[in-house]
């Protein structure tokens, strides 16, 4: 047993807020970041990458991850509610830890919502680069909320089209989110109308039924499916799920916790790391889904890369 007053104080970790990370972390360099972390992932190779699936209770998951060889140990930390009426906090609210690998100290916490945001949006986008279908001019976003938002960002900054459509629950949500994008989106009065004919469609939803059907769906179409991320929660119909080639950022993780694949009974053909690292094909000329649960991977690659900014910042003032 340790004598009184013979324990050393680890530094006090660093906080750092929403604001630091929106200046800090830019698509440019997350993107490269995370398809090597994403093909590491599927390589399966412990030294580079441990990573299981999120552990949740109701309402609150943790999601760990260890990078031996990046020497990054990091969690997120997370709660994802229905939003109760009249409350102006966000749905999914989180924070990620950076802890040193070598002693256990956290040496930052840092705000999760921005990371949260950009890197489940950069996932998508990295979907859409691997399997869109070739001189796709037409986005649809249905959902309105903060992930439309990092999702629009990064795929008018890395993609050209001609034209982008938003649904939303409501027209008015609808009409805030264009008003958002400059007005330079076309606001739709269904999904369908949302939907047909386009080239690549975003599902960010907080729907717990399906809201994309297939029988709207252009064939060769890409999908990045970005909500339902419980067992028994849906955003998109049977028929899309078995008519589509599905990939997943982790295959663990889309058989436990996506109610999409689980309910539809689809079979995940691969994950976006396995295209990345040229063991399966990326399948552009068919109708794709990218189911995304959101991995403490891409948290940590994100928490990093905010880390280490912040403090050659820091160390120059
Ligand atoms: N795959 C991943 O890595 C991540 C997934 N998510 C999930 O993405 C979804 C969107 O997240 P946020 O944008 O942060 O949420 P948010 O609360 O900011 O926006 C949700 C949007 O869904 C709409 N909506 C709610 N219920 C609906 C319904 N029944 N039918 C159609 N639209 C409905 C709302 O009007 C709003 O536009 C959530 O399901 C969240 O759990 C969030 C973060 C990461
Ligand atoms: O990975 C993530 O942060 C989330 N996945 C579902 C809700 C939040």
């Amino acid at each position: 047993m340790d004598r009184p007053g013979t324990h050393t104080m680890a530094a006090a970790p660093v906080v750092i807020s929403q604001d630091e990370v929106r200046s800090l972390l830019r698509y440019r360099d997350l993107i490269p970041r995370l398809e090597d972390a994403l093909a590491k992932f599927s390589r399966r190779d412990s030294a580079d990458v441990i990573q299981p699936v999120r552990s949740t209770v109701p309402y609150f998951g943790l999601m760990p991850t260890y990078m031996e060889n990046d020497g990054v140990l990091c969690t997120k930390v997370l709660c994802f509610y229905k939003r109760q009426a009249g409350s102006a906090l966000p749905s999914v609210q989180s924070t990620v830890l950076i802890l040193d690998p070598e002693y256990g100290n956290v040496q930052a916490v840092i705000d999760g919502e921005v990371i949260t945001g950009m890197r489940t949006a950069a996932a998508s986008a990295i979907s859409a680069k691997l399997l869109m279908p070739a001189r796709a001019e037409v986005l649809a976003i249905l959902g309105s909320g903060h992930q439309a938002r990092s999702h629009y960002s990064v795929f008018t900054e890395i993609f050209t089209f001609k034209e982008v459509r938003v649904w939303s629950q409501t027209r008015a949500s609808a009409e805030r989110f264009s008003d958002w994008a400059g007005g330079a989106v076309r606001v739709c009065g269904s999904a369908e109308e949302a939907v047909r004919g386009a080239d690549v469609i975003v599902t960010v939803t907080r729907a717990t039924e399906p809201v994309l059907l297939g029988q709207w769906i252009k064939p060769g179409a890409h999908v990045a499916a970005v909500g339902a991320c419980r067992p028994d929660w849906r955003e998109l119909d049977d028929a899309l799920m078995k008519e589509a080639v599905v990939y997943a950022d982790s295959k663990e993780g889309a058989k436990a916790e996506s109610g999409d694949i689980i309910l539809s009974g689809a079979e995940v053909f691969a994950e976006l790391g396995d295209i990345l690292n040229g063991t399966s094909p990326a399948h552009r000329e068919k109708t794709t889904v990218f189911k995304s649960l959101g991995m403490g991977l891409e948290d940590a690659v994100s928490a990093k890369l905010v880390f280490d900014r912040w403090r050659a910042k820091n160390s120059q003032t």
